[in-house]
């Protein structure tokens, strides 16, 4: 097949890691003889040092004529005190908006060798495989009216967390129908107890349930949810939740997999191309020194193979290749607590490397095991 893949590798260690996303995807279309075509653009920091925008017309443009976008990550403390138009985030904020990528998929799962990466007890996280549906496009992140006004208080400020009907159901049904072919568990996180959107939410939820008798539905409130995704994670199946809920969740329940390093993303619309990013940031702390875990992005590369160009064989050997390599031992630092040199600790190249090497075995042995 021939695919144009748009690479959006943005600031920090987004580049170090999209990088070995993209020879990754190399390595899976000489395998398979497929045509990748990427083409990299701006977004985020860099793109306000060239352009002076975080998100250029021409990235937007090339986002939207390819089959799926491979990003890395935006922000880092040079732009932290910019106007919101000249905010990495913004940019990114406006990629998702402007492809309408209204669900992300963040998948939880605990390798069965990481078990001990994780601070949380092995009978905690071993065997967790969670997935968390975040709405991506509406929410506080984008509700109207927003910004400061001079009060007699001094700075008076507004966000507004607003959702139409139409986004909650959207969300919602894709949350049911990936729990029919799961466990059949929909949890819908919110804050019904003091929020109005939440209650509609709720509402929505209860009359869209009549139509998947199979799904069992339940509902839990955002704070309690947070603390039981650390407590007993194995209770979760698939979780929907609005968009500021779903971000903060993500993020915790990375410690339950050992690193947020290995945690991947799809952002999903009706149709058009989707965006693949792991769910950590541009990591200034380490960006530049070859130390950046890899996998995430790696793992997002397989979610693109899989939601934008539909080959599902080639996802998986990319899994089962990330699998191996974390079998045979080797891990970056954050999932270890050590530094490169101890045991079989290694920077961003070599894992990445071996992951490519890996994923060439597997290829084989699947090719041997069919013929
Ligand atoms: N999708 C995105 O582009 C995205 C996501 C989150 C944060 N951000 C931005 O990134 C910047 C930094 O944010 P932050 O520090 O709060 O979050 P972060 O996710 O960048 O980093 C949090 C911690 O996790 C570590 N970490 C993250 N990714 C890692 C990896 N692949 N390997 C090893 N360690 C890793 C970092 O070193 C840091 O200690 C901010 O500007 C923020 O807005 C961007
Ligand atoms: C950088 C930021 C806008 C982004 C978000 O909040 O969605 C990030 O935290 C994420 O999880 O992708
Ligand atoms: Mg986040």
């Amino acid at each position: 097949m021939h695919a144009k893949i748009a690479v959006l590798p943005g600031d920090g260690i987004g580049p170090e890691v999209t990088t070995e996303a993209v020879a990754l995807l190399d390595v899976v279309a000489h395998l398979y003889n497929h045509q990748f075509e990427f083409e990299t653009a701006p977004i985020g920091g860099n793109a306000i040092d060239s352009t002076g925008t975080p998100l250029p017309e021409m990235t937007l443009t090339l986002a939207k004529q390819s089959d799926g976008v491979l990003l890395g990550a935006v922000g880092g403390p040079r732009w932290d005190k910019e106007p919101a138009h000249r905010r990495p985030e913004t940019g990114l904020l406006a990629l998702r908006k402007g492809l309408d990528v209204f669900a992300n998929l963040r998948p939880i799962q605990v390798f069965s060798n990481l078990v001990d990466a994780s601070p949380l007890k092995r009978e905690i996280v071993d065997g967790v495989d969670m997935l968390i549906v975040r709405e991506l496009t509406g929410g506080l992140y984008f509700g109207r009216p927003r910004g400061r006004t001079e009060g007699p208080d001094g700075i008076d400020v507004v966000d507004t967390l607003q959702y139409s009907e139409r986004e909650i159901r959207r969300i919602l049904k894709l949350g049911f129908e990936i729990a029919e072919k799961r466990r059949r568990s929909l949890t819908s996180v919110d804050k019904a107890n003091v929020l109005e959107s939440s209650r509609v939410w709720r509402e929505v939820a209860e009359a869209m349930a009549q139509d998947y008798p199979k799904v069992k539905l339940s509902h839990q409130l955002v704070d309690s949810a947070a603390m039981q995704i650390v407590r007993d994670p194995k209770r979760f199946d698939v979780v929907v939740t609005e968009n500021l809920f779903g971000d903060i969740l993500s993020d915790e329940a990375a410690v339950i997999t050992g690193s947020i390093g290995l945690l991947p993303s799809a952002s999903l619309g009706a149709d058009g191309p989707g965006i693949y990013e792991p769910i950590h940031g541009s990591a200034p702390d380490i960006a530049g020194q070859g130390v950046a875990n890899p996998l995430a992005t790696m793992l997002s590369a397989a979610m693109l193979l899989r939601h934008s160009l539909g080959l599902e064989q080639e996802a998986q050997v990319v899994e089962d290749g990330v699998r191996r390599v974390l079998e045979e031992g080797a891990r970056t630092p954050d999932l270890t607590g050590s530094s490169i040199g101890k045991a079989d600790v290694i920077g961003t190249e070599e894992m990445a490397k071996r992951v490519r090497e890996a994923v060439k075995k597997v290829a084989e042995d699947k090719a041997k095991n069919a013929g």
